[in-house]
């Protein structure tokens, strides 16, 4: 077996390696999975409650240790991966607490001699492809949800960022989760053999995905010839608006938090920025002031508050995307260049027009485009004209405004004066596009799980 060398982004430098497995490990890791499952699923609740907070309390006790992994692999400020940890393992201690509070029903019986009742039972073995962006929260929230459900999973983590996996693993093994229950494979030459095996293997019962939509509507049909039951978590083009009436300050700072998370790097960032006339100006300077003061650099560096873009891809993609802007008119108040490795500077342009490819893009990078509208009706037809729906963003201090547009943005996930909306707590997925399932909050074990309805008859 050959290795991957894993890349520091900041640097360009190999920070380790990691074996490059094959379909036949794939393969092999679904075998120890489903022998495990038959063990696992069989566990009470209490005592996967009581093994995943034991997981959590691991996690919190070596914070920095998994920050310091994270940062190096994919490059964020060391201050974002400790929130980043502290996010991650909180799908662990909501999903430990989950378990022993998924309930099944008692139904109202309609013949006499019949009773009706239904329980919940883990799906089985689980399929898990995420990406580099979030490498310990995107794992988290799927194996936070499988594991408290009586799943087992075999999970092929973003091949830029393994150890962040590897090391999940090792604190779960360290506390007592049996081996075999979460299995990891990793891979760089081989993504697209081991994602048919894992989507086309018959043990196999379900897939969740975290990456592009492009690769989801891919594993989408090949796990269809099995019927597997599927979580997609997709690309996203959030729009964010600001009204006339919004209050400024606030908007800015979530633009700030919504654009500029992991350099730009989230499925949830805004994507497209309305700005309605009157606010326009005072708008614009104000984003573009507070832009230019984020520090470039290495993430392990104190100064620094803005990291690398993950890789030379990246920069080519988000240059081709302002360059496109700039030639079609948009003005750059702040950024616009290449700063160097995998640095590009945080970006404001100005007059973004519907010709421009970020109009209908995902840009994945630091770049805020200003699009100026007159009109709420106007703005919501903008604002839903795309494939996507995952998270959308407004400002306004208008009450009834504020319920119209929630209820009009087709999307799954909305911010109303708010640019952060992930936790736990919340229900995170999207609509048209952007994909299928809910991930977190009290819906997020259902996915998991299969409903069993039990018909009890013959009672006198
Ligand atoms: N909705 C969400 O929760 C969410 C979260 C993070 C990222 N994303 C989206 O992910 C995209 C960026 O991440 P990316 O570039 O790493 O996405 P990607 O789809 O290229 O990769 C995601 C994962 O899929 C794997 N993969 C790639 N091709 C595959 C194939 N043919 N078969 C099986 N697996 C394959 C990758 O190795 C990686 O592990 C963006 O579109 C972003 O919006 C969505
Ligand atoms: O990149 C997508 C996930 C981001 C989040 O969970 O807020």
């Amino acid at each position: 077996m050959t290795n991957n060398s894993v890349i520091d982004p900041a640097t360009g430098e190999e920070i380790g390696k990691v074996p490059d497995m094959g379909v036949e490990d794939a393969k092999e890791a679904i075998d120890i999975a489903s022998a495990s499952f038959k063990t696992w699923s069989r566990t009470t609740a209490k005592e996967r409650h009581d093994l995943m907070k034991k997981w959590y309390d691991a996690m919190m006790a070596n914070q920095e240790d998994l920050a310091t992994i994270l940062t190096w692999e994919n490059g964020k400020s060391l201050a974002e991966s400790r929130g980043e940890i502290i996010y991650g393992s909180s799908f662990i201690e909501w999903f430990a607490e989950e378990a022993v509070r998924s309930y099944g029903a008692v139904i109202p019986n309609n013949v006499a001699s019949q009773r009706y009742i239904t329980i919940k039972q883990p799906v089985g073995v689980v399929g898990i492809i995420t990406p580099w962006n979030f490498p310990n929260a995107m794992i988290t929230r799927k194996v936070g949800a499988a594991l408290a459900a009586g799943c087992t999973v075999v999970i092929k983590p973003g091949a830029e960022t393994p150890f962040s996996a590897l090391a999940l693993c090792e604190l779960a093994e360290r506390v007592g989760i049996p081996a075999g229950v979460i299995n990891i494979v990793t891979t760089d030459a081989h993504v697209k053999d081991i994602g048919t095996e894992l989507t086309t293997n018959p043990i196999i019962k379900k897939i969740s995905f975290t990456g592009s939509t492009a690769v989801g509507k891919l594993l989408m049909k090949q796990s269809s010839d099995t019927m597997k039951k599927i979580s997609m978590e997709l690309g996203g083009n959030a729009p964010f608006i600001v009204f006339d009436d919004a209050d400024v300050d606030a908007a800015v700072e979530g633009a700030i938090a919504s654009k500029f998370r992991g350099t730009g790097q989230t499925c949830v960032c805004a994507n497209r920025m309305y700005v309605q006339k009157g606010i326009y100006p005072e708008f614009a300077s104000r984003l573009a002031e507070k832009v230019a003061q984020f520090r470039i650099g290495h993430g392990f560096d104190k100064e620094t508050n803005f990291g690398p873009l993950i890789n030379h891809a990246a920069v080519k993609k988000v240059t081709t995307l302002v360059d496109d802007a700039v030639s079609k008119g948009g003005e750059l108040l702040v950024g616009g260049k290449h700063a160097g490795g995998n640095f590009y500077e945080p970006t404001v342009i100005s007059g973004m027009t519907k010709e421009m490819r970020i109009a209908t893009e995902e840009i994945f990078g630091p770049v805020a485009g200003l699009f100026e509208f007159e009109t709420e009706d106007e703005v919501i037809e903008l604002a839903n004209n795309t494939q996507f729906g995952l998270a959308g963003y407004f400002f306004s201090r208008d009450v009834g405004r504020v319920w119209r547009v929630a209820e009009k943005l087709e999307v799954g996930i909305v911010g109303a004066n708010s640019g952060i909306v992930s936790n736990c707590y919340t229900p995170f997925g999207g609509v048209k596009e952007s994909g299928m399932g809910r991930e977190g909050s009290l819906y997020g074990i259902s996915d998991y799980q299969n409903i069993k309805y039990i018909n009890m008859g013959g009672i006198q």
